[in-house]
């Protein structure tokens, strides 16, 4: 299956399917000079034949989020610097969620920009390979510095995913649930009727689908995230704290994120938005760590909160709130005020 997406220009597609890689890679190969590829270090140990096959020796990026730092950023900067590469050569990112956000910041700064595109092999690269936010991690918190740089094209082959351990599924599923809540009521009951004791990829195919189709319509709206693009920030403001402090894979941080923002939400209307006890019992059978909740540090979260970028001054903190599922706003929350909803929660864990 191809997405289009559809902005005013520019366009790329998203091509996804089964053992699809080699025949679409080769399609947009033809066209450049030298092609770079990056690749996480752990798809690499899994699949170095299908890759060498593909490429010639690729630049190996650490496991996860600790490519994401100034250090690994700067040494393959030097590494394509060293290797001469040019404005019409390609980079090519294999991996994860945090290989694709260091690799497009990579392409993006490199020569002021060289194309690249994005091959993500977890389940949740469907969220963040597309829509072109690229980033690293500061001592300050999470993907604090980056760029806007739009793909080439994202070629999604789920034949990567039968290899993902629960841990990584479990992750993945975070960004799914999230698209679930955005898109509305009738597709989180549906994918909460699919998952009731776990996580299998194979029921999870329709909504990796239509999460992609949920993102590109906020994000071809909204590309540079000044209106409804932040609704796809929902459950990250507190998400990108815990799973920062408590160095919690992205999707199992985001779900604790979503549970926070279910209960501010509630807090912040007159009718219960979310019926909190029976999304608690859900996750935590999915083996979500709910437990943390309990224990979080809540001074440590809104400092580190405090940097989020959709913060709009120094004495409150903004979230995605939502007045019934599916329908979303920004608000600003004063932070005497968060602190009091996230004290007042742990004592009811
Ligand atoms: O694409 C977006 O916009 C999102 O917010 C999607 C998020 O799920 C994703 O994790 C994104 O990388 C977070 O970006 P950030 O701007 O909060 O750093």
């Amino acid at each position: 299956m191809d997405i289009e997406t559809t902005y005013n220009d520019n366009n790329y597609t998203i091509h996804i399917g089964w053992g699809i890689l080699e025949e679409k890679l080769l399609k947009y190969t033809a066209h450049y000079g030298t092609i770079h590829t990056l690749v996480d270090q752990s798809v690499y140990t899994l699949y170095s034949s299908t890759i060498d096959a593909l490429v010639d020796q690729p630049i190996i990026l650490e496991v996860g989020e600790k490519s994401k730092n100034f250090q690994s950023y700067a040494h393959v900067m030097e590494t394509l610097l060293s290797k001469g590469i040019h404005r019409n050569d390609l980079i090519i990112v294999i991996g994860g969620g945090a290989s694709g956000d260091v690799g497009g910041f990579i392409a993006s700064t490199v020569l002021r920009g060289v194309d690249y595109i994005q091959i993500p092999t977890t389940l949740l690269a469907h969220d963040s390979s597309i829509g072109g936010k690229t980033a690293i991690n500061s001592a300050h918190g999470k993907n604090l510095i980056g760029t806007f740089y739009r793909p080439q094209a994202v070629i999604y082959d789920l034949s990567f995913l039968k290899t993902l351990p629960q841990e990584e599924l479990r992750s993945g599923f975070g960004e799914i649930f999230k698209h679930a809540l955005l898109d509305g009521e009738d597709t989180v009951h549906s994918l909460m009727s699919k998952t009731t004791e776990n996580i299998q990829l194979e029921s999870l195919e329709p909504y990796i689908i239509s999460g992609i189709r949920t993102k590109m319509r906020h994000v071809t709206q909204d590309e540079k995230e000044a209106g409804i693009r932040r609704y796809l920030n929902l459950g990250h403001t507190f998400g990108h704290a815990i799973e920062y402090n408590d160095k919690l894979p992205h999707g199992v941080a985001v779900v604790l994120g979503l549970y926070i923002m279910m209960h501010v939400s509630n807090s912040n209307s007159n009718v219960q938005v979310f019926e909190l006890s029976s999304y608690y019992k859900y996750f935590k059978r999915l083996g979500y760590p709910m437990d943390t909740l309990k224990h979080m540090d809540v001074e440590k979260l809104i400092a580190l909160m405090s940097k989020d970028k959709k913060n709009q001054d120094d004495a409150s903190i903004g979230f995605i709130l939502m007045t019934e599922i599916g329908v979303c706003h920004y608000q600003q929350i004063a932070k005497e005020h968060l602190t009091q909803l996230l004290e007042e929660l742990k004592e009811t864990l």
